[in-house]
């Protein structure tokens, strides 16, 4: 990096800043001035020779080098440390830009996004943080790569609403923005078999300008979704006795998945549904004719599902199904808990789609009995074997380990003691993986567990 200015005047600096049109605030320095196209390829390659260390967890999976300052000067190749002189202009030129102090703390190291990698919707939010800033790598980068830098609206709730603008990785551009309260940002799966490579970090500053007690709504499980497993006509009761493998009618079978349940906190029902019962349900499970609409915030989760009130009649008995005697029967033999009102939801899974852990799935702090029965007939193979196929992630609060973990697999249920210490998520669906599923979502609220003043009177009138 001999051709690299490291100093630059206010005026030549502010003359390369463009404010891009976003629903925050977020500026782009054309770094040629400081430095040339041929260093920053120089640059990109050296990166590309140090060490990376993966991540992985709901939110993100990509690689970081370790951050540039804790790297000792004699492990940092001169390239580096010539970009981090760089950056301390900058850092300064942006200080006065934008009227801002910053401490003397800078957060900086070298993010590798391969195929299949992402950072999904945040709003970097964390410690003292006050201004983001990423240095883009990557000369040519097709938007059909994804890798895409997605800018997401706010909703009256403060929560990530919609995705409003997509910012293709531009070679030698520093984008910068000031970390606000709802600042809410995706680096897009790269779906290319490049190598998407920044160098990013943040600026701290001692009296950051977001609050860290603002917080979007919690969503909290809503009442009018809770219903009981009334009796329902006799057709339907016909529909689970009919559709059921004959085996889970066997007391001994249920014994036997009890034993497992009681010991590991879930139980595995494969082939769940005969052959008959499973065509039809395939039929219209798969149906083209299904509406199914977006479920989000998308700063906690995205998938797709069913509006309960209009389900075509197989799906409907389905749903009942979960509803009926005889169901709450089978689950009481498999668990030896007993409940007193379910809620149901049709969901939809493919690439794309996700939720992160946290509470989001509306039962923070609460103990339920939960039902998944899976359906799918995705591109890929879905494998039980390989880590990164395994979706449903269970763990205890603080435990850096899950407790289990699951694959949707057609036409299995999959019963779970859904602990009120437990965070649950659903792994980033990847599109590369080509993987899809619809899945039957019932809570069971657990009758001993449930410390609830709502009379139940009150609730047959929802
Ligand atoms: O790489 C990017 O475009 C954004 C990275 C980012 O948002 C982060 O690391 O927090
Ligand atoms: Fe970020």
């Amino acid at each position: 990096m001999n051709n690299i200015k490291k100093t630059i005047s206010y005026h030549d600096f502010s003359n390369n800043v463009k404010k891009l049109d976003a629903p925050f605030d977020i500026y782009k320095f054309d770094c040629q001035s400081m430095i040339p196209i041929n260093e920053a390829f120089k640059l990109r390659e050296v990166l590309l020779t140090m060490p990376f260390k993966k991540r992985t967890c709901d939110l993100y999976s990509f690689s970081q080098s370790s951050d540039f300052y804790r790297i000792s000067n004699k492990n940092k190749p001169i390239e580096v440390q010539q970009l981090l002189e760089v950056l301390v202009q900058i850092k300064q030129k942006i200080s006065t830009y934008l009227g801002q102090k910053f401490n003397n703390s800078i957060s900086v190291s070298c993010s590798k996004y391969d195929i299949g990698d992402y950072l999904l919707c945040h709003d970097d939010r964390v410690d003292d943080r006050r201004v983001a800033f990423i240095y883009y790598l990557n000369y040519d980068w097709l938007s059909e790569w994804g890798g895409s830098l997605d800018i997401y609206s706010v909703d009256k709730h403060y929560n990530a609403n919609s995705i409003l603008q997509n910012i293709v990785p531009e070679f030698n551009a520093f984008l910068f923005f000031p970390v606000g309260n709802f600042t809410y940002h995706q680096v897009s799966e790269n779906i290319s078999k490049f190598p998407r490579i920044t160098i990013n970090g943040w600026f701290h500053c001692d009296n950051f300008a977001w609050s860290k007690h603002i917080q979007n709504k919690e969503l909290t499980m809503s009442l009018k979704h809770i219903f009981l497993p009334i009796k329902v006509p006799k057709k339907d009761t016909h529909f689970t006795k009919r559709s059921i493998e004959k085996t889970y009618f066997e007391r001994n079978f249920r014994k036997y998945i009890k034993e497992g349940f009681n010991t590991d906190g879930y139980g595995v029902c494969g082939q769940f549904f005969n052959s008959v019962a499973l065509d039809g349900l395939s039929s219209a499970l798969f149906s083209n004719n299904l509406k199914w609409e977006i479920k989000g915030p998308l700063n906690k989760m995205h998938y797709k599902v069913l509006n309960m009130n209009n389900l075509p009649e197989v799906i409907f008995n389905l749903v009942n199904m979960l509803r009926t005697e005889h169901m709450i029967q089978f689950f009481k033999d498999c668990t030896g808990l007993d409940f007193i009102g379910v809620n149901v939801e049709v969901q939809r899974w493919h690439g794309g789609h996700y939720m992160v852990s946290g509470g989001n799935d509306g039962y923070k702090n609460m103990h339920v009995f939960r039902v998944y029965i899976f359906f799918s007939h995705c591109i890929g193979t879905m494998n039980t074997d390989g880590e990164d196929d395994l979706y449903y992630v269970f763990e205890e609060h603080n435990a850096f380990y899950p407790k289990f973990k699951c694959t949707p697999q057609n036409n299995t249920m999959l019963l779970v003691n859904r602990f009120s210490n437990m965070e649950v998520y659903t792994k980033y669906c990847r599109k590369i993986d080509g993987h899809s599923w619809t899945v039957v979502v019932a809570n069971y609220m657990i009758k001993d567990m449930f410390n609830c003043k709502i009379k139940l009177e009150k609730m047959h009138k929802l």
